[in-house]
C-alpha cells in the first residue's frame, strides 16, 4: 500500500460492482432517450470512463471543469469554472457526474449553471457523498457510497492534485494534510 495511505475504504471490486449496478439502473431510466454525460473535471474521469463502459443507451459526452479545493482538504467555499461545457445542454437529458458531494457547494453552483441553459432533464450521479458535511441542499439521483467524514483520495480523487491514479478508494493519513494546512 502506498505510505500515504492510513487504509482502503473501498475496494476496487467492490467499486466496479456498484458501478455496473448504477449503469444499469440509469440505461432503464433513460430506456428510448439520448443521454448527455457531463464529467466535472477532474475528479470525476475514472468513474465516468468506467460508468460509460456500462451505459447501454446512446451517450454524449462534454466535460466542465471547476475548482474550490486547489491544493487543501478544506473548500474555499468558492466555486470557479476552468473550463465551460463545448455546447449548451439546452433541450438535452444531461446526466451529472461527479467522484464526490461533500459541502455541496461544487454541486449547488453546477445544477444552478445548468438549469439556466434549459436542458431536457437534469440527473445526478456521484460516485460518493459524505452527508455530514453538507453546507447547502442538494439532490443525487444515483449514488454509490455514502462515506464517512474522512478525507479520500484514489480512483479519480485527489489531495494537491496526487493520488488519484490509486485504484482503490483510500482514506489519507492526517499527517499528510495537516502538516501542510
Ligand atoms: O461538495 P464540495 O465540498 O463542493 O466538494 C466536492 C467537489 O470537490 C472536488 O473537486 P475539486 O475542487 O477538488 O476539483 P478536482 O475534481 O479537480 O479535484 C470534487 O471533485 C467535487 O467536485
Ligand atoms: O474527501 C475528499 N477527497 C478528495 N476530494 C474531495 N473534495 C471534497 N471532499 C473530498
Ligand atoms: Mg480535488
Amino acid at each position: 500500500m502506498h505510505p500515504d495511505i492510513e487504509r482502503v475504504l473501498l475496494g476496487r471490486e467492490e467499486i466496479q460492482e456498484r458501478v455496473k449496478m448504477l449503469g444499469e439502473t440509469i440505461s432503464a431510466d433513460y430506456r428510448g432517450k439520448e443521454l448527455l454525460a457531463v464529467g466535472v473535471l477532474k475528479g470525476s474521469v475514472v468513474f465516468l470512463a468506467d460508468l460509460l463502459r456500462v451505459l447501454t443507451v446512446p451517450v454524449e459526452l462534454d466535460f466542465i471543469a471547476v475548482s474550490s479545493y486547489g491544493a487543501s482538504s478544506t473548500t474555499t467555499g468558492v466555486v470557479r469554472i476552468l473550463k465551460d461545457l463545448d455546447r449548451s445542454v439546452t433541450g438535452k437529458e444531461v446526466l451529472l457526474v461527479e467522484d464526490i458531494v461533500d459541502t455541496g457547494l461544487t454541486l449547488k453552483y453546477l445544477t444552478d449553471h445548468l438549469y439556466q441553459q434549459e436542458p431536457a432533464g437534469l440527473k445526478v450521479c456521484a460516485l460518493l457523498d459524505k452527508p455530514s458535511r453538507r453546507r447547502v441542499p442538494v439532490t443525487i439521483d444515483y449514488l454509490g457510497f455514502s462515506i464517512p467524514d474522512e478525507f479520500v483520495v484514489g480512483y479519480g480523487l485527489d489531495y494537491a492534485g496526487r493520488y488519484r491514479n490509486l485504484p482503490d478508494i483510500c482514506v489519507l493519513r492526517r499527517e499528510i494534510y495537516e502538516a501542510r494546512e
